[in-house]
């Protein structure tokens, strides 16, 4: 059968592209179908010019086969839950357009697949949480043992044949059967102990079919996404790859497939990927190590990852050009890629202008790194054969010494702030961010664009701090927060606040759905040259008598949300942050802040997918976190905040931050990390009111939630508030919600209080 296979595998390819559109033409049209003030033949349309674009302009940088299947409405997990037609009741109901099988790729099964990433007025989405250890965020499926799947929508096949239309052939990317069944999670009313693993027989049906279209559609090359193998797996899970590529390769009519691994060492499921008859396998030769037993690659094509897919730095091409000779000799058949997706970084470099031409010169962006593996793949073919030593690992030099200045313990502080601040019991707090506003951001732009002057953007900011404030008062809230009107983002606005950091104007990464970053650059040493925030807080506490909190980014989320240099260790560079927010925060202290909260949204982010180094990671990101805010004194509260993550994961971590009180997402996944958080020793608030969706909770739903945290936590260490920021939502559905959650623990209060 192989024999009848076509061509190799293209020298030069990239796993991946961003898919928003290098002005973010996605996101506007799909917030704008959202809203309904564009239809969707507008949206597809959209979708249509995206895809050929980015088809044009790889094949145009060289990229002969570019991926296909890489675009996306809104996630490729939901996608392929969707194409499997593993989607929940509840969703189903949403249908509104030409009735079931419709699928994405003809538009016909939007209604039901944006509820399954948004919820509409009355039904819940699905959860949502980080892909590996990435700032993007993906939706995690729901499979039963019942879960029926059939090929409900053919988007990959329909993308291969949209591009073969326009003249050009492209490589279908697909997420593995494998990690998509490790990244589902079982649905509610499953059975105690079953994984949705178990289903695997059944998804390979479906993905079989897939194979076998493809192949009639005179697709070569397939590519398979495995991720979830660069993590500790099990032997039942190791076992699992084994049944679906040994399965997948026996079709007799299928195209040539390619497994890509990244993120990190394939480790134990090298060699049981290597003994399938997959046809190639791709290594991340960036995030990772050659793998120390090459022979077992033999007879593959092993698709290089040399070029970084998720930082911005330009590649160190003799360096790259050793390692692919290297592994040409000793297995035969290489191809140059980049390490992952180019997902997680920007378009072009070339329409960034404004940079300092002394960083820019070092800055790689997705048609860069094009541009890069096909130079790679073109010296690789001219370098004559023979061994060439590979470039040592980097050395990882060890964790610096862990250093902070403890405070006094728990239950003196606890005391302190008790007499110092008399809250009520059950406060109501918000996690910082009130709605953004169209009209901030056109201000904001305005300013960048030099036509309004600082004095009026600020009156503008100051006007929607009263604006917040006053309504955090009228609602009955116990701690108020200024709202962050000034803040363009939690992480990109203190980057553009501290030395060592540079801004991209164009540089938008999506995170999550038609939400995107601009992730700083971290270039050089860190520090602070003058105070940040404390004068918006000092100005929003002249407004109330409640107390307002400060509210800061910490040290490792600020550093996992920006492209970070390599020329120092991870833990060094997290110091230099964790020094510049204790300056702030001891700011905030001096002008009179008596509670001041610092987000560690990304600890659990960061966490190595390997168990083996997690500890070590752990102990110095706490350390940092430690060092920027024991600078308080007892009285003063110290706030967390965490959310899109399993938070049980990293439960003693957080409980390590020292935190007075900690906020984390809760309300999203239907409060099932409460059970994991009864044992926690200090203040805690688990969310009440998921902000990700538009949708109002009622004060019934709400006082659900908080009979639930009740349940496990005393009512003197319970805090209420929503799982984050409120920025994304508008002011309507803000005041309607946290009516609902005032209402809610009014009521609540009057239960826990009666005799
Ligand atoms: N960095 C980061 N990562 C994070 C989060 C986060 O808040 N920040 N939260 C979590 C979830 N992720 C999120 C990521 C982005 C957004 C978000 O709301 N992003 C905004 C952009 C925020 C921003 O940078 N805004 C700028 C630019 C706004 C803009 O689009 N301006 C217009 C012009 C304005 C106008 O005239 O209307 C333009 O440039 O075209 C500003 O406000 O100044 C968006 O996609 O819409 C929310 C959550 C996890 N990761
Ligand atoms: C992603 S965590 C967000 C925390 C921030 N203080 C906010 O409320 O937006
Ligand atoms: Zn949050």
């Amino acid at each position: 059968m192989t024999a009848a296979l076509p061509t190799d595998f293209p020298a030069a390819t990239v796993l991946g592209y961003p898919r928003i559109g290098p002005r973010r033409e996605l996101k506007r049209a799909l917030e704008s179908y959202w809203n309904g003030t564009t239809t969707r033949d507008d949206l597809l349309s959209t979708g249509r010019r995206l895809r050929e674009a980015t088809w044009r302009r790889l094949a145009g940088l060289g990229i002969a086969v570019p991926p296909s299947n890489t675009f996306s409405y809104y996630d490729h997990v939901l996608d392929t839950a969707f194409m499997l037609d593993a989607v929940p009741d509840r969703h189903r109901a949403a249908e509104t357009g030409a009735g079931a099988g419709a699928g994405v790729g003809d538009g016909d099964g939007l209604d039901v697949y944006f509820a399954m990433a948004r919820g509409t007025g009355t039904i819940a989405p699905l959860r949502m949480t980080k892909w590996f250890d990435t700032n993007y965020h993906y939706i995690v499926p729901e499979i039963g043992p019942e879960t029926a799947f059939r090929l409900a929508d053919e988007k990959p096949i329909l993308e291969a044949v949209e591009a073969r239309t326009l003249g050009i052939a492209t490589r279908p990317v697909l997420l593995g059967p494998v990690t998509f069944l490790l990244l589902s999670e079982a649905a509610p009313g499953s059975p105690e102990g079953f994984t949705p693993l178990e289903r695997l027989n059944d998804v390979l049906d479906v993905y079989a079919q897939i194979l076998e279209s493809l192949a009639a559609e005179g697709v070569d090359w397939v590519q398979l996404d495995e991720p979830a193998l660069v993590a500790d797996r099990t032997p039942v899970e190791l076992a699992a790859v084994r049944v679906a590529y040994e399965r997948l390769c026996g079709l007799p009519d299928r195209p040539r497939i390619f497994v890509s691994s990244y993120f990190g060492e394939l480790g134990e499921a090298l060699p049981v990927l290597a003994t399938t008859p997959i046809d190639a396998i791709g290594l991340d030769l960036v995030s990772g190590g050659l793998p120390a037993d090459l022979s077992a690659l033999r007879g593959k094509t092993v698709v290089a990852g040399v070029v970084p897919g998720r930082n911005i730095w330009r590649t160190h091409l003799d360096d790259a050009l050793n390692t692919l000779r290297h592994l040409r000799h000793h297995v035969g058949t290489v191809s140059v890629s980049t390490s992952c997706s180019l997902l997680h970084v920007p378009y072009d470099l070339d329409q960034e202008t404004e940079l300092d031409p002394a960083v820019r010169e070092r800055l790689a962006f997705a048609d860069q790194k094009a541009v890069e593996v096909q130079t790679l793949a073109n010296l690789l073919a001219q370098a004559p054969a023979g061994d060439m030593p590979a470039p040592p690992a980097r050395p990882t030099a060890p964790a610096p010494e862990a250093r902070w200045d403890d405070r006094s313990p728990y239950a003196a502080r606890a005391a302190a702030q008790a007499e110092h601040l008399r809250l009520p019991p059950l406060p109501i707090t918000t996690i910082g961010s009130f709605p953004q506003t169209g009209d901030l951001r056109a201000a904001r732009a305005a300013l960048v664009a030099g036509e309004i002057g600082e004095e009026q953007y600020e009156t503008q900011v100051k006007a929607e701090i009263e604006r917040s404030i006053r309504l955090q008062e009228k609602l009955g809230l116990d701690v108020l927060v200024h709202g962050e009107p000034e803040r363009n983002d939690m992480v990109q606005y203190f980057a553009e606040h501290l030395d060592g950091f540079a801004v991209s104007r164009h540089g938008w990464v999506q995170s999550y759905g038609s939400r995107c970053t601009r992730p700083p650059i971290l270039h050089g040493d860190v520090s602070r040259p003058a105070p940040i925030t404390a004068r918006w807080t000092r100005y929003a506490q002249s407004l109330t008598s409640k107390p307002v909190k400060g509210m800061l980014t910490g040290p490792v989320t600020i550093v996992a949300w920006s492209f970070v240099r390599e020329d120092l260790p991870l833990p060094e560079v997290v110091g230099q942050v964790a020094d510049a927010i204790r300056g702030e925060v001891a700011d905030l202290q001096d002008a009179g802040s008596t509670i001041i909260q610092v987000d560690e949204p990304a600890l659990r982010e960061l966490l190595p997918l390997r168990s083996a180094d997690q500890a070590a990671y752990l102990s110095w990101a706490v350390a940092a976190y430690r060092h920027a805010t024991s600078v308080a004194a007892d009285r003063t509260q110290i706030h967390t905040h965490l959310c899109y993550s399993n938070a049980a994961q990293v439960l003693e971590a957080i409980d390590g931050l020292d935190a007075d009180v900690t906020t984390i997402e809760s309300a999203r996944s239907g409060g099932r990390i409460l059970p994991a958080v009864a044992s926690f020793s200090r203040g805690l608030g688990p969310g009440v009111y998921d902000i990700h969706s538009p949708r109002v909770p009622s004060a019934d739903e709400v006082t659900g939630l908080i009979e639930a945290i009740l349940a496990v936590l005393p009512v003197d260490r319970a805090w209420i508030n929503p799982d984050c920021g409120l920025k994304t939502r508008t002011y309507e559905q803000v005041e309607a919600s946290l009516a609902n959650v005032v209402a809610a623990r009014d009521r609540m209060l009057v239960l826990t209080q009666a005799p």
